[in-house]
């Protein structure tokens, strides 16, 4: 049977990838070819697409796509998946990836294990980027049950909702509305933490181009930077998603937030030529 282009499906806290090695040869995908690809029906499926291009300066370059087509700059999760892949082909435990975020240092913990120095949070209104100049700490926008959250960018937009309870919300309904709202310039991802410890958060993500994920990396990073700026949290949390737990930090010595938690890689395949060109 003619086999395609080779992809490993992985996922990060149930954040899931379907991971396609472009290092030996440039691969350009149309937003059509991607939101099929992700497509969990007619596709492999996934949150996001991750691309690994060469890198002249790290050990590779992220290109981060989520499920609509849509670019990203940052993606904690996949970073993890990434460094793993990485990692198993030369037995190095430590190495960089870079993302338009920029350089992004990794660490192999243990087995599965990995953590990712995030960068510095961005604060101000328009590293967000918002549509006009706004105290991050508590934006004009409410939405349903929910209201003035906490905004930061990782490389990629997020605004953080601190919440009395995360059950009976109506994400389906305010999720797209505010990751679409018009202060939100570049869309936004949507978080919605309940604060249950100053050391422990309990989060869902209404993620940008590709809605509810079981786990968002740089959310994780988003709500503790948020949680610990409005004074609800220390500097590290456990923070508890639907898809497992990610450790956050946000380091007082350099302003970078680390993110360690697992990774997991499901199978390998090849995809049709129908689907993609070999
Ligand atoms: N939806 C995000 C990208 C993926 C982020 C998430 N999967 C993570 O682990 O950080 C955005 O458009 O900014």
């Amino acid at each position: 049977m003619r086999t395609g282009l080779s992809f490993v499906k992985m996922h990060g806290a149930g954040n899931d990838f379907v991971v396609l090695d472009t290092r030996t040869h440039a691969l350009a995908l149309t937003q059509a070819q991607a939101t099929r690809l992700a497509d969990r029906r007619i596709g492999v499926g996934c949150d996001q697409i991750i691309l690994i291009e060469p890198d002249d300066t790290a050990d590779a370059f992220m290109r981060i796509l989520n499920a609509n087509g849509s670019e990203s700059g940052a993606c904690g999760n996949a970073t993890r998946c990434v460094a793993a892949l990485l990692a198993a082909e030369t037995g190095t435990r430590s190495l960089t990836i870079r993302t338009n975020a920029g350089p992004l240092p990794a660490v192999i913990k243990g087995p599965n294990v990995v953590e990712v120095d995030m960068g510095k949070p961005r604060l101000d209104w328009d590293e967000i980027p918002l549509s006009e100049p706004m105290d991050t700490l508590f934006l004009r926008l409410a939405m349903g049950p929910v209201e003035n959250p906490a905004a930061c960018s990782m490389g990629n937009p997020h605004a953080t909702f601190f919440v009395d309870d995360l059950k009976n919300l109506p994400l389906a309904t305010i999720g797209p509305a505010l990751e679409l709202a018009r202060i939100f310039p570049e869309r936004a991802n949507i978080g919605f933490a309940k604060i249950e410890a100053p050391d422990r958060i309990r989060l869902r993500v209404w993620e940008r181009g590709a809605g509810l994920t079981l786990a968002c990396g740089s959310g994780a990073c988003a709500a503790l930077v948020n949680a610990h700026r409005r004074g609800l949290a220390s500097r590290r949390a456990e923070i508890e998603m639907d898809g497992g737990i990610l450790t956050i930090t946000w380091r007082e010595t350099d302003g970078h937030v680390l993110m360690e938690g697992p990774v997991a890689t499901v199978f390998e395949g090849h995809l049709s030529p129908e689907l993609l060109p070999a």
